[in-house]
């Protein structure tokens, strides 16, 4: 897979991924033209393309798609998990095939393209992903040129000068700038998305640091009025919501640089005693508020299907039992490093990394993986009406 920087293209490719250490891996581009610089990282998920391209927790990423076939189903206006900018390309193995599925209105490769992401098909993405398995997730650029011009070494340079995702703040940059009363619920064959119903629910602030539209509606849907507020909002503007609890959402970039917009706010919150859920970014962060550390991962954690078990006390007669969740992680907090009074309540099977936090004495928790799905099993649906269910 090494080759010289200044290798010319092969014949016919319109599309390359040129890793920092100098690895040049050729391909078909799809979607937008030019070319883009982010973390390679790996996602093992069969179905959801779209879902994980529009997670905003993707952002200044490219994800390889491990399964082969990406695309065949199209695209459609109703499974976005956000309008900003979430992963800026992706790496797949066969060539995009036309569209096929009563759902889809616009072809996968062009709605790459009226989203500004960089495509690569042809690449062997086994060999990518063991790669990242073994060396960890590569800094990148990944271009598309339908003539097939490349200027390679300043592909390279592009690649080694960006400084990576470790230490970089994200979240800001992809949260929304205004307030919002969310009201969407749950999405169903025939029906679409729902809508939250009733006047007396208890009132949930969000707290948004690049969130998936789906938390939300799994929040409406266990009997929450949510408002969106944009991740910036002081803790004096949060209380003047009048919340019965607070959400913190999932997001990109290193959680240990966050400014003083979110761990500061976050503690504020932890010692009023507000009741507090966070999810993945959001989980981070009230680990950091708590007293705890978090560190950057070898390849993360990405796909839908990943063993998460209840661990410690208070699961009772669950204890031990096992949720299929979906994931989306390149940080994570650190076991070793949780204080006295935070309790770890997950852990993950594959790498016995926290998965799940609860601040003793409060109503405080929080998770590592993605309750919400989209795309991934539903088992943990429960935390959800857990949160909700403590807001009386
Ligand atoms: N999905 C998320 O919220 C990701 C959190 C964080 N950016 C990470 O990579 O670990």
């Amino acid at each position: 897979m090494a080759f010289s920087a200044s290798s010319p293209a092969p014949h016919g490719a319109t599309g390359v991924l040129v890793l920092a250490d100098g690895t040049i891996i050729w391909g078909k581009g799809f979607g937008a033209i030019g070319d883009a610089v982010g973390e390679v990282c790996f996602n093992t998920a069969m179905t959801g393309y779209q879902e994980v391209m529009t997670d905003p927790s993707y952002a200044a990423q490219i994800v390889t798609f491990t399964f082969p076939h990406i695309g065949n189903v199209g695209t459609n206006g109703e499974d976005m998990e956000s309008a900003v900018e979430g992963a800026v390309g992706c790496v797949v193995r066969e060539e995009v095939t036309l569209q096929s599925n009563f759902r889809s209105e616009v072809e996968f490769v062009e709605w790459m393209k009226a989203k500004g992401k960089i495509g690569l098909s042809g690449v062997d993405t086994r060999a990518l992903t063991r790669r990242i398995r073994m060396s960890g997730a590569p800094n990148a650029v990944i271009a598309h040129s339908p003539e097939g011009k490349f200027d390679l070494d300043a592909l390279l340079g592009k690649a080694q000068s960006w400084p990576g995702l470790e230490g970089m703040d994200l979240a800001i940059g992809v949260s929304r700038r205004d307030q919002e009363s969310w009201n969407g619920s749950y999405w169903q064959l025939g029906h679409g998305y729902g809508e939250g119903e009733g006047d007396s629910r208890p009132h949930v602030v969000a707290i948004d640091y690049g969130a998936k539209d789906n938390i939300f509606r799994n929040l409406v849907r266990a009997g929450a009025k949510v408002t969106v507020v944009p991740a910036q909002t002081s803790y004096a503007d949060i209380m003047a919501l009048k919340p019965a609890g607070v959400f913190l959402s999932n997001g990109p970039g290193d959680p240990a640089a966050t400014g003083e917009y979110a761990v500061p706010v976050i503690k504020a919150l932890l010692d009023a005693d507000m009741p507090l859920f966070g999810i993945c970014l959001g989980h981070q962060m009230l680990a950091l508020a708590a007293g705890a550390k978090t560190m950057k991962m070898h390849q993360g954690h990405r796909g839908a299907n990943h063993p998460v078990q209840r661990v410690g006390e208070g699961w009772g007669e669950t204890s031990g039992l096992v949720e299929i969740t979906s994931m989306n992680h390149g940080f994570a907090v650190d076991g070793d490093t949780l204080p006295e009074g935070v309790e770890q309540t997950h852990v993950s099977l594959f790498d016995g990394s926290n998965c799940g936090i609860a601040i003793a004495g409060k109503k405080a928790f929080g998770v590592q993986y993605h309750p919400e799905a989209s795309p991934g099993p539903q088992d943990s649906f429960y935390l959800f009406e857990k949160f909700v269910g403590m807001l009386g």
